[in-house]
This record gives C-alpha cells, structure tokens and sequence, in this order.
C-alpha cells in the first residue's frame, strides 16, 4: 500500500526476501499463514483513507450531536456537518444535495429503492426488470417482489457479462414500474451501458435505478447525464467507514416510494432513525476525495492491471479473464481470471497468502461456483477456478509483483501433478476423451 501509515501493511515472507521481519506465523479457521496476507480484494472493502478519519473524528468525540436536536449548539454542528457531507455526494454524482438520502450500506439503498417503488406504484404497474449478474441484495429483493405477486424479469447478458440492450428493449411492457441495473459488476468489472439504459427507460416512462456500490467514485458517473432515476452507494467501497451508504432519488421527474422503515420521519420520511453523523462526515469526505483523485486512481489501477494481467498471462498458459478485455468497458481495478487444468480447491487453499476473491464454492456454504460466472456461459471447471484480483488507491507494484509470483509458482506447482496438465503437453485433445461415467 502506498503513502499513508493508516493504511494495512503487507507483511513480506521470508522467500520473497521481505524486510518487514514477517516470519511468525498466524493461525485462522485451520489454516496457517506465514503473515498477515497480501491485499487485494478491494471490491469486497477498501481501508480508509486517512483523510476520512480525520474527517471523521470531531463527530465521535466533541461533537456528538444528534443532528436532528434542533434547540442547542450540540445539534446544529452535528446538522451542519451532515448537510456539508450531503452536499459533498450530490456534488461527485452530480445530483442536488435534496436527493440524497442517508442509508446503512448499498444493500439499504438496493432494498429501499426496489421495494420502496415497486410498492408505490403497485396498483398501476407490477412489473420489474433486472439482469441475472445483479448483486445478490438486488436478486432478492426482486425475489421478495415475485413472492408478493410482482413479474420480475431476470435479464440474461452477453458471454462478456455487458446486457444487450435489445434484449432490454423487448422487455419493457406498459406495467414496468422499474429497471434496476448494476453499474459496475463486482465480480468481473463489466461496464454496463448505463447513459443508453438511461435514455431508454426515459423514452418508455420507466424509472431506472442503478447499484453503484463499485462504481461511484472510482469511474465519472452523472445522474442527469445518464438520465438515473434512483442511485445505491457504499461508503466502504470507496475508502470510507462500513455501515454506511446513500440512495440517489430524482426529484424532477420525481421518484416516490414506499418507506422501508417507520419513525421519526428522517430524510424526508424515507428513511426514520437518527442519521449518525461520524459515518455520513466519513462518506461525504470519501467522496470529496473521489472526486478529487479520481483521474489519478483510475491511471493507478490501469497501469496496475497491466502489469498484474501480463505478469501472469506471459508466464502461464490457459489462462481465460472472465470480463470484458477491452478497458473501456470493465473497470481495471477488477482482473477476474480462471486457471484451466487446475483443481479449484487446490489453487484457492494454495493462493491463501493472497486475500483475494473467489469464484469457487470452497470459500461459501453453497455447493454452486458463482452465479455471475455461470451466468456468462463460463464452463463450470474454470468457473471453480476463477481468481478476482482487485486493486485500488493504495495497491502497490511490488504487491502486485508478488501476486504474479505466488500465482504462476502455484499454478504451476499444481499442473506439474496434474495428469491432464501432463495430456495438454502431450497434445491431447481433452475435449475427445470419453471419461468412463460413475
Ligand atoms: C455491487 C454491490 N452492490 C451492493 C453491495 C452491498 O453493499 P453494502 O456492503 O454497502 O451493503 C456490494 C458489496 O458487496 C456490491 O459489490
Ligand atoms: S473449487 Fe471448491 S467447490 Fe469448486
């Protein structure tokens, strides 16, 4: 990680001749690590950047006021600064602070915007549409619907994981209250055509709510721009505090919804419970950062990606990136490859000094590899092997650098013992051989 001391320091081992002295060894859940993991899962959480908990810290000790205490000194500051932090989201997304309403987290804001629609509008329309490769916050949600009598349509997409959108087109239908597509997928990266679904939905008087839990802050978004509706995101994503998150919702043409939850009539009654304000000050300072660095992120993690996609696909072969290849349309702090001719549960328990994602069922209680993998046609073996390596802000070289070794020594430590491996040398056709069935 590069530059701020608040952020977790890789301990180096002992082989890669590390200066950090990080020989002890840690034990987790049976498993034995040589030192605390090299980073890089960025899209499953990000550390904060100093910065925000600097921002973050007056509102956690001398200014704890309820910001909605309107009758002292305690509540004004802390409403003051809940309002600077509204105005500092609206600002990077390009919305009117009026429209931003405080949540718990992108799930929240996933739930209140599918819900919360669909119910207004019940009596006219009760029909959803979204795509196979949502987030699972928003396939359920769209699954709560469907067993309360709503039609929801579950969008296939393009083996590269982009949704066609003809195959949107032909599915809206005159009682379509809302289409909910992500921005940016968080398992492969993909860039969905967010300014066309936008001018679509316009056209057909549907509103068009979009999860940016991986997009926000780390790609240009514009809510008039790309004619959003309702807009999710995440403070922890964005190197700000877990446990909060914002909703996006259009005042012109206005967006009305149901509230989720009931009480003091928060954030224009969409939202009751005392807005906390140390987490909304984190956001708002998160994003202010975003905005401010997002050129120089962006650069950051292409120039990682390269290095980190050639590194592996120059040493190994077999090698398939689940995603779209050209840049343009995946985010490159996201490289999601497959190792063919490996055994999925060998490579992720090999790969353990790495903190890094997984398509595989080893690391979740279901038996089924990843349902976005699967949902792009990716076969079922390479879906098990799949490896999501995901940079960001304070990813370094030389941590990518280690990445590309203890990759390419695994895979091919794991390939020397494999008799297909040895059959792939040998140049036999996998695909003709007759396995006996059992
Ligand atoms: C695309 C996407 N949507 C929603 C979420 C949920 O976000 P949160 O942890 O803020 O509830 C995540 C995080 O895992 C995500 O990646
Ligand atoms: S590799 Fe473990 S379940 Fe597939």
């Amino acid at each position: 990680m590069r530059g701020f001391a608040a952020a977790p320091q890789p301990v180096e081992d002992a082989d890669h001749g590390g200066s950090s002295g990080g020989s002890s060894m840690i034990e987790k859940k049976g498993i034995t690590l040589r030192g605390v993991p090299l980073y890089l899962d960025m899209q499953a959480t990000t550390p904060m950047d100093p910065r925000v908990i600097d921002a973050m810290l007056p509102f956690m000790t001398e200014q704890f006021g309820n910001p909605h205490s309107r009758t002292h000194l305690y509540g004004w500051e802390s409403e003051e600064a809940v309002e600077d932090a509204r105005a500092k989201i609206a600002r990077l997304i390009g919305a009117d602070p009026k429209e931003i309403i405080f949540t718990s987290g992108a799930t929240e804001s996933n739930n209140t915007a599918i819900k919360g629609v669909a119910m207004y509008y019940k009596d006219k329309k009760r029909h959803v549409i979204t795509t196979q490769t949502e987030h699972k916050c928003v396939l359920d949600s769209c699954r709560w619907l469907q067993q309360r009598g709503w039609d929801v349509t579950y969008l296939p997409v393009r083996p590269d994981g982009m949704l066609d959108m003809s195959v949107l087109e032909a599915a809206i239908r005159p009682d379509t209250a809302l289409v909910s597509v992500m921005a940016v997928n968080n398992e492969i990266g993909v860039v969905q055509p967010i300014s066309e679904i936008g001018a679509l939905c316009r056209s057909k008087g549907v509103f068009f709510h979009t999860d940016g839990a991986q997009a926000v802050g780390k790609l240009p978004l514009d809510v008039n721009a790309s004619k959003i509706d309702l807009l999710s995101l995440s403070g922890h994503k964005i190197y700000g505090p877990k446990g909060v998150g914002a909703l996006y919702v259009r005042r012109r043409p206005r967006v009305r919804m149901e509230p989720l939850m009931s009480g003091g009539g928060q954030e224009r009654g969409l939202r009751s419970g005392t807005v906390p304000t140390p987490l909304v000050v984190g956001l708002g300072a998160a994003c202010e950062v975003a905005a401010r660095d997002m050129q120089s992120d962006l650069a950051h993690v292409r120039r990682l990606e390269e290095r980190l996609r050639t590194g592996i696909t120059s040493q190994l072969q077999g090698v398939m990136l689940n995603g779209p290849s050209d840049l343009a349309l995946r985010y490159p702090g996201n490289l999601n490859l497959s190792f063919a001719y490996v055994e999925g549960e060998s490579l992720i328990m090999g790969l353990k000094e790495i903190a890094v994602s997984s398509g595989s069922a080893c690391t979740s209680a279901s038996l089924e590899p990843s349902y976005v993998l699967r949902a792009l046609g990716v076969e079922e073996e390479l879906a098990h092997t799949s490896i999501r390596y995901g940079m960001g802000r304070f990813t370094t070289d030389a941590e990518v650098d280690r990445a590309i070794d203890m990759t390419v020594s695994h895979v091919n430590k794991l390939r020397e013992m494999s008799p297909l491996w040895e059959m792939v040398q040998e140049g036999v056709d996998i695909k003709s051989i007759q396995w006996a069935q059992h």
